[in-house]
């Protein structure tokens, strides 16, 4: 039987902000000019849509099925990989989700745990996964880590075990957490499998280290093309340049922090750094202060176009 292996994503992924009008509507127009951005002007050839950067949980069903189509068509011969995430409070949603996923193009979906009703174990989450899995049993299928924003504490490593047997199209994690050991593990436990992608921006370093495949974040929306650099050096083993990148954006970082960094701040700080309007959070989301977006853009721009 002729083997068809999925494409793989490598590298860094965009987790894309999602464009609003002042009103708080979906601003869809704002789809085509950010792909071109990102391709032209951050070198990122690939997107994970409706996640946290992507304020997914705070859409609609509807709304979310209109951001995946446009995401996906705007993509086409532009994005190397489109990963749409389709977690949910409710299953069937997810199930939804994951199935319009697969009829607008998606190369991927992701899916977060629930966080209100929790699983308590990984055999639970495994299966809910499953269930959502199986509404679009083709697509790579790739399992959200992200236990500071779902309360969901299970090791990430505890719920890949014997995942494949289950998912047969899950391609990995997207782990966005600090415990090391535990992404070491899944690292180790996947054999070269499945993918791995780390989801903190500020310690992408360390992760490579450990075998990271790739790495999906909000800071390669308008800082890909320094990412990039510590991508190539740290492949060429030049570790005291690739320590210097990441070392300035944890610089940068800790200056945003004072000011509350945060999702709202963030996608203020694209639209400030890219020309893109991309319009204010949703709520509860509450916008930053103007003045304090324009200091930390300007900070940015000290940071990194010097560097
Ligand atoms: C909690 C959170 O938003 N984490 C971001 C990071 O990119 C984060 O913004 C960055 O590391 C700065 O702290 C991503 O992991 C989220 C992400 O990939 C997504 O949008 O789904």
């Amino acid at each position: 039987m002729a083997s068809h292996l999925p494409r793989r994503v490598t590298g860094l992924v965009a987790a894309t902000f999602t464009p609003l009008t002042e009103e708080g509507e979906l601003n869809l127009s704002v789809i085509e000019p950010y792909i071109n951005y990102l391709g032209k002007e951050q070198d990122v050839r690939n997107i994970f849509v409706n996640g946290t950067t992507g304020e997914g949980m705070s859409f609609s069903v509807e709304e979310r099925k209109s951001l995946a189509a446009e995401w996906c068509l705007r993509a086409k011969g532009k994005m190397d990989y489109v990963i749409v995430h389709v977690g949910c409070l409710s299953l069937k949603d997810s199930m939804e989700l994951a199935q319009h996923a697969g009829k607008v193009g998606a190369d991927g979906i992701a899916v977060v745990s629930p966080s209100f009703f929790k699983p308590k174990t990984a055999d639970a989450l495994r299966l809910y996964l499953q269930k959502v899995a199986s509404a679009a049993p083709t697509l790579p299928f790739y399992y959200y880590h992200i236990p500071t924003l779902t309360g969901v504490n299970l090791l990430a490593s505890d719920v890949c075990k014997g995942i494949k047997k289950l998912i047969p199209s899950f391609s990995g994690v997207k782990f966005t957490g600090t415990d090391l050991m535990d992404f070491g593990l899944c690292v180790k436990y996947s054999q070269a499998e499945h993918l791995l992608l780390y989801g903190i921006d500020e310690q992408l370093l360390t992760s490579l280290v450990l075998g990271a495949n790739g790495a999906v974040g909000s800071l390669y929306n308008y800082l890909g093309r320094h990412y990039n650099k510590l991508l190539v050096a740290f492949a060429e083993g030049d570790l005291d340049s690739a320590r210097a990148c990441q070392f300035n954006v944890q610089v940068f970082l800790a200056f945003a922090s004072q000011y509350g960094f945060d999702v709202a701040l963030n996608k203020q700080l694209m639209s400030d750094l890219s020309g893109l309007n991309l319009g204010p959070p949703r709520l509860p989301v509450i916008p930053c202060p103007s003045a304090t977006v324009a200091t930390i853009a300007e900070k940015c721009r000290q940071i990194f176009l010097q560097n």
